[in-house]
């Protein structure tokens, strides 16, 4: 049986894009609006996951605000991020764009990483899903999509073994995940 005959819509695109242009016209009403010409706030795209969201979201800002990109993974502690761009986002105002919160624990670790290695001037924290988890000290989430139960999610950027990600709507599994190692 083929992995896709284990899949089941649980978003499909015309939600996603619905979701994404939604909070663009926040983004754009809230933050892009009232910054200086001369102090544009800038995308920091949470790779891999967000590449699909975030260029989305991108092409319905009123701006063309920069773009950086932070690879971290939620099992890992490394970041990686150039040390041109580590310098190009100091003393800015960031908008940190990550398809998913599960545990938080990537975009906790990150957001204490950007406040210490950066020194921006604030984050702000766009996130197009939310795993209902347990979590005693959330993460303030300034723009966020859809609240989703906690199951295993592929598809607009997620991976199962690096699979699946151009999928343009968000799948889970309904029935057990097949060995894709
Ligand atoms: O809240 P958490 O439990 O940390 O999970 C969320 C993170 O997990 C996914 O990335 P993943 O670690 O799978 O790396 P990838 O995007 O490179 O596949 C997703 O894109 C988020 O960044
Ligand atoms: O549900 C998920 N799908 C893909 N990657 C993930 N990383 C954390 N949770 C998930």
């Amino acid at each position: 049986m083929k992995a896709l005959d284990h899949m089941t819509v649980m978003l499909d695109a015309e939600q996603i894009q619905q979701a994404v242009a939604d909070m663009a016209e926040r983004i754009n009403r809230e933050v892009i609006a009232s910054a200086a010409t001369d102090r544009e706030p800038v995308m920091v795209v949470v790779l891999k996951g967000a590449f699909l969201f975030a260029s989305d979201l991108l092409r319905h800002l009123s701006r063309p605000i920069p773009v950086v990109f932070a690879h971290t993974r939620s099992q890992e502690e490394r970041i990686v991020m150039t040390v041109e761009d580590q310098e190009f986002l100091r003393g800015r105002d960031l908008i940190l764009v990550d398809i998913l919160l599960d545990s938080g624990d990537s975009l906790k670790r990150l957001h204490r990483w950007l406040t210490d290695a950066c020194q921006p001037a604030s984050i702000r924290i766009a996130v197009l899903l939310h795993k209902t988890v347990l979590d005693p000290e959330p993460l303030p989430l300034d723009f966020l999509g859809y609240e989703v139960p906690d199951l295993r999610l592929v598809g607009y950027g997620m991976d199962e073994h690096q699979r699946f990600r151009g999928l343009p709507c968000v799948y889970t599994w309904w029935k057990p995940t097949p060995d894709l190692a």
